[in-house]
């Protein structure tokens, strides 16, 4: 926007506005003026073509209906053409072409003042444009139309340019005017950009919108062609009145509307245009809407403020041909209508424009009036450029064109870019409308899922939660679990420790007793060697042996001999040698048991004398000829339980437990022992308790019981050797047996048996076997074989005292000869003690049986009754060994792989040539054995090889 001329309140010198410079230029173009002003007196300067094309003047209107005037704003300069506009803060002015009040000048005096001159013009056929701008109330119309006192512009001048409608009238200045022959009028109205011909009588192609003022008919649209309204109405004539009666009545027809301002408030535009044929001049008369603003109006609806944008479009087109002066090369004359009406006036040189601006002294319109100024003064300002053709004549139609291509132009360029902000809504409403939509499917799936699906989703939570509980429980079981099983492998680890300490201990202890009981047994052997040489008798009462053990004994730590938990006392009164009874206890315990050691006595020559009833037999052989032998290994369960928890490691250790076995549970089995006096048996009742049996003798009992006593502190002493040879390995068979036995009494007795006396074997028996042989029925011999077997002692065998024999099957039909064992036994034992261990290591293969001594297979067997007569060492030698025999038992049903005697050869056989020792070659041959020498893998039938049972078979010794 153009500045203001006077941009600076309190400004007293008229400011160039920044068109001057342009302005000056075109002063260089200015061309004589060929239609001299024919007013000469008029105010209004003449200007020149491609000088100002508007002429401004300021026409300030009065109220001369108020009583009280209001002090007016407005207060002209003396040179009559600055307006200054006064406040309260400082004052304006505003540089125009002429100012009138209304007050001071009526309208035939501003008239005559500003326009008169101009319409002389027309007459002379000059184009004059005469506007009225202004804000609503301001008094356009009041002076376009005039009111009923006065006549307006449109009057007056259809007055003067048709005269009185005389002939040859003069004019103002004398001068003698021509005959005017007749003008063309037209009424046009310009409302919301259209063009109404108000001169129609609505007779065809109008639309009837109203006419307030008049009211009668329909308007008539119309169209633009170039710079005119095509077919627009006109009334010609050349009487003034005639013409100004009927203008008078379409101006009635205008629209218009009560506001504040003004109660007939012009809502549109009205041109009327007055054509002078005959000399082609033109006179556009334009009544312009208000350009207040719409708020001020009061019009707040949507019709009064589109109806007032249409309004300002017309004036603001106006504004915008001020582009004209600038030498646009496209002035926008077409958009709006009233510049496309006005365009000639602006684009012809000979056309004059003058702008009256109507304004209001009234304070209260002070903004109103200040932007008509300012409007004013801009429109002042415009010049016509140079380069603006004159095509009053020519290419009317080919510049029309060109603007119309220009403005179609930039219409196709608006609705493209319409177009395209339409895409990106378009598009962005698809976008919101995609969204919305995925957003009403998630809605209506979780509505869906909360009301149809309700009890599946807190099934499926439930089971969640349950599956987590699980899963909590099962590491928690895991954890406790591996917690277990490491307290357990602690626990394990801890007794294995504690068990190895244990055996550890033991074994020390037992290394040291056998230490010990080796030292006796030296002392014993030497106390004897001494009796013999010194007093060439024996020790008939012990004596010197009890001195000796006594001695040993007492050297002993009072706490080792604690530690040894046994009853221990040593009475070696040999003064009673009555008969005795002996009452014989077996404490066992269950894997270390401290058994009766009957065959320490074996080691003691000593004792073997004794009972044998040698010089020196002390114990048995003088006592009455009856041993009561008692040996208590008393387990001392008071103390135990009084120190349960104390000597549990100790408890366990020993585990001395008292293991009642009973021959039978019903009845107590008597045993017919050989009574060393006598020779006979004698009787012994084995009591039910199982723990006693005693043998009843004629002697007394006290002086058993002493007896008892004393050789039970002999066999404390040498108990413990027994866990020595406990660790030799049990023959199955046996080890069957004695698990069998564990309810029955195992009792034997030993009463001065010279067999047992004399038992000098070392070799230990496992007392399971003794069990058995015991539980079987044994006699008292082979008591005294298991006794002589149980004192085996491997490390010191008599390899002179013992044999031993390979006991095999003869083969026959179906029986391959299998190797049954190997025994060693006493080189003396008779082939009736071997078929008692023979029958122990049959096992499930028990089958009567005799003995082969031929050496030939198809020799005769030895009857049974004649076995306690033949003697192991009459078998045949096995593979050549010095001490290994061969026993090679038939069984009854034999049936013999060649033709056998079907009967024993009993006595047929001489027993000599047994005694010619003759290796029987056809056995040897079937009997690859050598035992010892580990050479035969041969399976016995309780699974253990030759070299086992060669290591583990007990012997007999016979003395
Ligand atoms: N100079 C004046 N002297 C006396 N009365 C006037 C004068 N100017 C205007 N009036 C009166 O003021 C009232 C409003 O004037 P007018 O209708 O001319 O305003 P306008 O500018 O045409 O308004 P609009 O634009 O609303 O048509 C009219 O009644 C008119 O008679």
């Amino acid at each position: 926007m153009a500045p203001t001329p006077s941009s600076k309140l309190n400004q007293t010198h008229p400011i160039k506005t920044p068109q001057s410079k342009q302005r000056l230029n075109f002063a260089s173009a200015r061309t004589p003026n060929p239609h001299p002003s024919p007013n000469p007196n008029s105010t209004v300067k003449e200007t020149t073509q491609g000088d100002h094309p508007i002429e401004v003047i300021g026409r300030i209107r009065d109220y001369p209906d108020r009583k009280e005037k209001p002090n007016s704003i407005l207060q002209a300069n003396p040179d009559n053409q600055t307006l200054r506009v006064r406040a309260d803060i400082g004052y304006r002015d505003f540089t125009l072409d002429g100012i009138s009040f209304s007050e001071e000048e009526d309208l035939d005096a501003f008239y005559k003042k500003f326009v008169e001159s101009r319409i002389n013009g027309v007459k002379l056929g000059n184009k004059c444009t005469i506007m009225m701008y202004g804000p609503t109330g301001s008094g356009k119309s009041h002076t376009m139309f005039g009111c009923s006192k006065q006549a307006g512009i449109v009057y007056r001048s259809l007055k003067d340019i048709l005269g009185e409608g005389e002939e040859g009238s003069e004019g103002s200045d004398g001068q003698k005017l021509g005959m005017c022959t007749f003008v063309q009028v037209t009424v046009l109205e310009i409302y919301n950009e259209e063009i109404y011909d108000l001169l129609s009588s609505g007779c065809g192609g109008g639309f009837g919108i109203g006419w307030p003022k008049g009211g009668n008919g329909s308007k008539v649209r119309l169209e633009v062609m170039g710079k005119k309204a095509k077919n627009a109405t006109y009334i010609s004539g050349t009487e003034p009145g005639k013409i100004s009666k009927e203008i008078q009545k379409v101006e009635k027809r205008r629209i218009v509307k009560s506001t504040l301002c003004n109660d007939r408030s012009s809502r549109s535009h009205c041109l009327i245009i007055l054509d002078v044929p005959t000399v082609g001049g033109r006179l556009m008369l334009v009544d312009m809407a208000g350009s207040e603003n719409i708020e001020q109006a009061g019009q707040n609806t949507f019709e009064a403020k589109m109806q007032t944008a249409k309004i300002n479009q017309g004036n603001i087109a106006l504004k915008r041909v001020e582009s004209i002066a600038n030498g646009d090369s496209h002035v926008p004359f077409r958009d709006s209508k009233l510049t496309m009406l006005l365009q000639d006036s602006f684009e012809d040189d000979k056309s004059k424009i003058l702008m009256i601006l109507c304004a209001s002294p009234d304070p209260k319109e002070i903004h109103k009036t200040i932007c008509t100024l300012e409007y004013g003064a801009k429109a002042k300002c415009i010049v016509r450029g140079a380069h603006t053709p004159n095509k009053d004549k020519v290419g009317t139609d080919d510049s029309s064109s060109v603007i119309l291509g220009s403005k179609i132009a930039a219409m196709d360029q608006f609705i493209y870019k319409l177009q395209m902000e339409n895409k990106q809504r378009e598009k962005e409403r698809n976008e919101a409308h995609k969204q919305l939509k995925q957003k009403e499917e998630e809605v209506a799936a979780l509505r869906a899922l909360i009301e149809g699906k309700g009890s599946a989703a807190s099934e499926e939570e439930i089971n969640l939660k349950v599956n987590e509980c699980t899963r909590m429980l099962k590491l928690e079981l895991e954890k406790k679990l591996d917690e277990c099983q490491r307290m357990a492998e602690e626990f394990v680890e801890l007794e294995r420790r504690r068990m190895e300490e244990r055996i550890l201990q033991q074994q020390q202890e037992v290394e040291m007793l056998r230490r010990r009981l080796e030292e006796i047994e030296f002392e014993l052997c030497r106390s004897g060697d001494d009796n013999n040489e010194d007093n060439g008798s024996r020790d008939l009462d012990g004596s010197s042996f009890a001195r000796r053990l006594l001695g040993v004994y007492a050297d002993e730590e009072p706490d080792m001999v604690k530690s040894m938990d046994m009853v221990k006392s040593m009475d070696l009164d040999m003064g009673d040698q009555e008969a005795f009874v002996p009452d014989v206890k077996f404490v066992d315990a269950v894997k270390k048991s401290n058994n009766i050691d009957i065959q320490r006595l074996a080691n003691y020559p000593h004792l073997n004398n004794l009972n044998q009833g040698v010089d020196h037999d002390v114990s048995v052989a003088n006592y009455g000829g009856k041993l009561c032998l008692s040996t208590v290994f008393e387990e001392e369960e008071v103390e135990e339980e009084e120190h349960k928890e104390k000597v549990e490691d100790e408890e366990v250790e020993k585990g001395v437990i008292e293991v009642k076995r009973i021959v039978d549970a019903g009845s107590s089995q008597k045993f017919e022992v050989p009574d060393p006096s006598s020779g006979n048996l004698a009787k012994e009742s084995c009591m039910k308790d199982g723990l006693e049996v005693r043998c009843l003798g004629s002697e007394n009992v006290d002086a058993a019981s002493s007896r008892r006593l004393r050789i039970q502190n002999i066999f404390t002493l040498c108990g413990n050797y027994r866990e020595l040879s406990q660790q030799i390995r049990m023959p199955a068979p046996a080890k069957k047996m004695f698990e069998d036995s564990d309810s029955r009494l195992t009792t034997f007795i030993a009463h001065g048996e010279e067999s047992m006396m004399k038992s000098s074997g070392k070799e230990n028996l496992p007392l399971q076997e003794n069990v058995a042989l015991v539980e079987s029925g044994k006699n008292i011999s082979d008591l005294m074989a298991l006794v002589s077997k149980e004192n085996y002692n491997p490390l010191k065998e008599n390899n002179d005292a013992q044999i031993d024999v390979h006991v095999k099957w003869e083969a026959s039909k179906g029986n391959n000869g299998k190797f049954i064992t190997t025994l060693k036994v006493v080189r003396d034992a008779t082939l009736s003690d071997l078929r008692k261990l023979i029958e122990v290591h049959l096992g499930a293969d028990n089958r009567a049986f005799y003995f082969l001594v031929l050496g030939d297979p198809t020799g005769a067997p030895v009857p049974k009754e004649k076995e306690s007569t033949v003697q192991a060492i009459k078998l045949p030698i096995c593979n050549n060994q010095s001490r290994g025999y061969l026993a090679c038992l038939r069984p009854l049903n034999h049936l013999p792989l060649s033709p056998l005697p079907a009967t024993p050869l009993e006595n047929k056989v001489p027993l000599t040539s047994l005694e010619n020792k003759v290796p029987l070659t056809s056995l040897e041959n079937k009997l690859p054995l050598t035992p010892l020498e580990n050479k035969l893998p041969l399976i016995q039938c309780d699974g253990l090889s030759p070299a086992q049972h060669l290591s583990s078979t007990p012997f007999i010794r016979k003395y």
